[in-house]
């Protein structure tokens, strides 16, 4: 059983695949904060921006079969996801949450391959990842340890006493970003001086750390999911 906080289609707006259309399938649950504003302040990772309980958000939903949940995917693509990739489109669904690593199996990868789908991961690193994963992003938290030593893209949120970048250069990526903290709920008049103050000390990184990329949340600025 697959269970889906919501499935929506947008751009990706983080990383290397940025401005990239996809559709995103939030998995509920993570293993890493119960999702609770009462257990945050006790949690391993507490800066959350994401709400990922239960399976009633938008397109969400518990799937019994993995091609169950591929159709319900697929049918968020604008068009025909198959024929898109035979013209040489490439249809991207993120696979997020939550953890994802918690639910996401071969036969669910399977599945979403069969749709048409290039199949895209964002993780805390914290759990084994199945093989098939065409992009695959780890972003570590605090003190969790990593299992993942090769990925796509390293993605650290930052500053985060506890993962600073220099924990994880051990890692292979073909992309190192930092990403600033950005508060866990975005004030009612749009403005985040907490992320401000984060974007300006990540940026300071990467100038004296050249390996290291700033990415910023783009689809919080555009305004889109
Ligand atoms: C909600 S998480 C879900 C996937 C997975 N559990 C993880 O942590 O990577 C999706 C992405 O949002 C990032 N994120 C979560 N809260 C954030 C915040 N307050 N500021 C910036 N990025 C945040 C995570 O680091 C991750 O890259
Ligand atoms: N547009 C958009 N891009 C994203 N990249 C990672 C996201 C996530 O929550 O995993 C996310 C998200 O929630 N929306
Ligand atoms: S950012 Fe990822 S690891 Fe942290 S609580 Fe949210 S879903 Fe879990
Ligand atoms: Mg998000």
């Amino acid at each position: 059983m697959y269970r889906v906080k919501e499935a929506f289609y947008t751009l990706q707006g983080e990383g290397a695949q940025a401005g990239r259309a996809a559709v995103f399938c939030r998995f509920s649950k993570c293993n890493l904060w119960n999702g609770r504003e009462s257990g945050r302040a006790t949690a391993v990772c507490d800066f959350c921006d994401t709400d990922f309980v239960g399976t009633d958000g938008q397109n969400g939903g518990r799937f019994e079969a993995a091609e169950a949940l591929a159709a319900h995917v697929s049918a968020l693509w604008p068009s025909d996801p198959r024929a898109d990739r035979d013209n040489g489109i490439r249809p991207y669904v993120v696979c997020t949450g939550g953890e994802p690593l918690l639910q996401l199996d071969e036969p669910l990868i399977a599945a979403f391959h069969q749709q048409g789908f290039d199949v895209g991961v964002e993780t805390n690193g914290t759990l084994p990842a199945p093989v098939g994963i065409d992009w695959l992003c780890v972003s570590p938290k605090a003190d969790a340890a990593v299992v993942i030593d090769e990925c796509d893209e390293l993605k650290v949120v930052y500053p985060q006493p506890l993962a600073m970048p220099e924990r994880f250069l051990a890692i292979r990526a073909s992309h190192y970003f930092l990403s600033p903290m950005a508060s866990p709920v975005t004030p009612e008049n749009g403005r985040d001086p907490v992320k401000a103050s984060n974007t300006r000390k990540a940026v300071d990184y990467c100038l004296q750390h050249p390996r290291w990329r700033l990415t910023i949340q783009m689809h919080k600025i555009v305004g889109i999911d």
